[in-house]
């Protein structure tokens, strides 16, 4: 299968657009988990466990692991959702970006290394810096288009022609001459529900990575309303730190779970 195609039958199989985020930072960590060296691990194996079936994919942030030297622990992680909730693709957040060599480099560290199922990427460096990605054929790239971070205006909102923002030109060049196979998607912001409504309208049915919702506080009927697709689906809204630390003793999962649930159905509204 495709990454497209497992998120489709994620989509449907657990009824949901949830993207659950993995951003494990230890400072947050319940006590009884601080001090072990799998720490990181099992936090987020026990978020994975509590909310596989809510979720229409898993977002580890690979920052989190790497400032850690925790790598093998992503890697674990990864397995461990491949073989206990095999339905569910995974996307590495890593925003390469890179001359091909290199990023030949950071896609087997992706697709190979991790197993992931798409990776995050930065388009500023054009369509060679991209094409070791699409390479794989089988596998997701997640092109930053208009991030949720105020400062993302700085750049993203320039005129870069005719009154054309930035923002607007990476979507339509992704959408009509990268994504020939079909395996692309967009990140925007949950932050700015104008631009995804321009950005769907610009790229048809295409599946849109929308964070920003949560600890960001994106709005999630604005966020649906104007990211849905014509199928009432075509997103993968993420959140991480709300549901990540949504409780702080030994039943974090369940309190995670509990976030998880009313997110996805706050969401599922709007469809
Ligand atoms: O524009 C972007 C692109 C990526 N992110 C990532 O999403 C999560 C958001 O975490 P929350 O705790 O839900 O705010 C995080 O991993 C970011 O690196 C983003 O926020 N905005």
């Amino acid at each position: 299968m495709t990454f497209i195609e497992s998120l489709q039958a994620a989509w449907t199989r657990n009824d949901s657009l949830l993207c659950v985020g993995l951003d494990p930072d230890p400072a947050k960590f319940p006590v009884h988990l601080q001090g072990r060296n799998d720490a990181i691990f099992e936090f987020c194996r026990s978020i994975v466990d509590a909310t596989a079936d809510l979720a229409c994919c898993f977002k580890p942030q690979i920052a989190y692991f790497a400032a850690r030297r925790a790598e093998d622990q992503l890697e674990a992680l990864i397995a461990h959702i491949r073989i206990t909730h095999p339905g569910i693709p995974v996307i590495l957040d890593a925003k390469r970006g890179d001359i091909g060599s290199t990023a030949e480099q950071y896609a087997v560290e992706a697709f190979e290394r991790y197993g992931a199922d798409a990776v995050t990427a930065n388009p500023y460096m054009g369509r060679d810096s991209v094409e070791p990605y699409l390479a794989y054929r089988n596998k997701g790239v997640i092109l930053l288009c208009r991030t949720s971070n105020p400062g993302g205006s700085d750049l993203q909102f320039l005129d870069v022609g005719g009154g054309v923002k930035l923002y607007e030109h990476v979507a339509r060049l992704v959408a009509e001459e990268w994504n020939g196979n079909g395996q692309c998607a967009l990140v925007v912001g949950a932050t700015f529900p104008a631009e995804i409504a321009r950005v769907r309208a610009l790229t048809g049915d295409m599946p849109l990575l929308v964070p920003g919702i949560g600890a960001q506080g994106g709005d999630i009927e604005a966020t649906v309303k104007a990211g849905r697709s014509a199928a009432g689906s075509g997103l993968m809204i993420n959140s991480s730190r709300a549901i990540l630390y949504a409780g702080k003793d030994e039943n974090f999962a369940d309190a995670a779970r509990r976030v998880a649930a009313e997110t996805r159905d706050a969401i599922n509204r709007f469809r």
